[in-house]
């Protein structure tokens, strides 16, 4: 992964030269509309006080070319790289982690997310989804209408960490709702202050800010240890098959010498805390973005809501959706596919090279940031054909890799060994939903409803998602 790319000369003049300069390196660093300040990738160094990093930061028409395909052949050859003015404590877990750090961390999640321990989960995702359906259908039916408008999208995002409380820590899962809770405003505070002028130092200084994120920093590990503790102090009747329990059970093994020389694979407890802020910051943003946008795109293309009704309705009928007939919904799964393409909620992947490297034309000097605008080649015509622009989940109907004239053109989980561990988990919770809502309700976007999709770390609604619901049985 890290060692692919064979050092080529790093044109010390080349940036302008290849059409990719920009302004400068300067304070402002990058060619894109990016924050004011830029800390280093240690955390803390900023621009104004280390070395200015350039960004590559392809936007539009005229860069696009010289990396359309070569953005994605050179993906294995690229490390990660943090959202730059990232703080520290929310770099955190399996998705920061790199090298042989990496393996370690991947192979103990790893199993937590197999398709045998989903499948088991997916009950608890169709209960957290059947008490709002129930209380729908009471709005609904106490409405002269018969109808009820609800705010999808901050809908989603409550249900979403609902479901990840459940499945991730089980019977624990009201202690974890608050784990994630207080994620949440430690997250706003971090947004919040964001494009502030960072001195270097300054995050030691105990101002009001730092004095407040000190204080939800050290709530959440204590919360965590708390649930953790009992866990591992109760060995011998197993860890519990929720996402944590898995976790720990995959680590404890290992550390029993059970595989001997495998005791490398062992977290730390400070790793196995990280992973656990880890499932609530990669996994309940994100999915609650793939939710809102189906919702969105089945009101706007009231074919394809029918198809599905009729799909979840056919295998099912009014029963409440297993893992196994989830799996079996092939338009359900070209509508969300769909849907990541359209409306991907991860929208720029940050990447620098550990070499010297050639991107088609341009030449990239090592440790340069790349930022990979997915959304650019998830509209490109070369890539998808002419109606790129339009909602077809028909080009999904021979899988992913034949949707497009390059076999691994949909990013939205990303490709190869640093993909989406959680893509599985999240495709099966977006479909549990779904088939619950598409089983009991017709609906329409409210006229209300505004479009504007908006960039807010994940892409969302701005002004929120109001949908109208009509019960089928009325
Ligand atoms: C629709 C939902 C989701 C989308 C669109 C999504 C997208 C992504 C993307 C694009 C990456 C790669 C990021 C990069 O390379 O910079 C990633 C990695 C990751 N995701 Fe997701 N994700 C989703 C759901 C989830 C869920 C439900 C979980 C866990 C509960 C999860 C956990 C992770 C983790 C741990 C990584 C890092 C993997 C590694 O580096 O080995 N994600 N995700």
């Amino acid at each position: 992964l890290r060692r692919g790319a064979p050092p080529v000369a790093a044109p010390r003049r080349g940036r302008h030269v290849q059409g990719a300069g920009g302004p400068r390196a300067a304070l402002q660093v990058s060619q894109g509309q990016q924050p004011r300040r830029q800390e280093d990738e240690g955390g803390g160094r900023c621009a104004s006080a280390g070395r200015p990093r350039p960004q590559l930061s392809p936007q539009g028409d005229a860069s696009l070319p010289h990396l359309e395909a070569t953005v994605r052949r050179a993906l294995p050859v690229l490390v990660r790289s943090t959202a730059p003015n990232l703080p520290p404590r929310l770099r955190v877990g399996l998705v920061l982690v790199e090298g042989t750090d990496w393996v370690r961390h991947r192979r103990v999640v790893n199993p937590a997310f197999a398709m045998d321990k989903l499948k088991t989960m997916t009950t608890t995702m169709v209960s957290c989804a059947e008490p709002l359906i129930k209380e729908w259908e009471r709005l609904a039916s106490s409405n002269e209408s018969r109808e009820v408008e609800v705010e999808f999208s901050k809908l989603f995002q409550d249900l979403t960490a609902d479901i990840i409380s459940h499945t991730g820590f089980g019977s624990s899962y009201k202690q974890g709702k608050e784990v994630f809770h207080t994620q949440r405003q430690l997250l706003a505070l971090a947004v919040a202050t964001l494009l502030n002028v960072q001195l270097p130092g300054l995050k030691y200084l105990p101002t009001k800010n730092n004095r407040l994120k000190w204080m939800l920093d050290k709530k959440i590990k204590t919360m965590l240890m708390a649930i953790i503790q009992p866990r591992l102090a109760s060995n011998g009747g197993g860890y519990g098959d929720d996402l944590l329990g898995l976790m720990l059970e995959a680590c404890l093994t290992t550390e029993q010498g059970e595989k001997g020389d495998e005791l490398t694979l062992t977290l730390t407890m400070d790793e196995i805390i990280d992973e656990c802020k880890t499932f609530f910051f990669a996994g309940h943003e994100t999915t609650s973005r793939l939710l809102t946008w189906t919702m969105f795109l089945l009101s706007v293309y009231p074919e394809w809501q029918e198809r599905l009704r009729e799909e979840v309705l056919r295998e099912r009928g009014k029963e409440n959706p297993t893992a196994d007939m989830l799996n079996k919904f092939k338009e359900m799964t070209m509508v969300l596919l769909e849907t990541l393409r359209l409306y991907t909620p991860v929208m720029v992947m940050l990447r620098k090279p550990i070499s010297d490297i050639r991107l088609g034309s341009l030449s990239i000097p090592k440790g340069n940031g790349i930022a990979i605008p997915i959304p650019f080649l998830h509209r490109d015509k070369e890539v998808w054909g002419d109606n790129a622009n339009d909602f077809d989940p028909l080009r999904f109907e021979n899988g992913i890799t034949n949707a497009a004239k390059t076999p691994q053109a949909l990013l939205s989980f990303s490709i190869g060994p640093r993909s989406c561990i959680g893509q599985n988990f999240a495709m099966l919770e977006a479909k549990s939903v779904m088939a619950m809502i598409l089983k009991k309700f017709s609906f329409t976007l409210s006229s209300s409803y505004v479009h504007a999709p908006a960039d807010h770390i994940t892409l969302q609604p701005k002004f929120g998602l109001p949908i109208v619901l009509r019960p089928l049985d009325v």
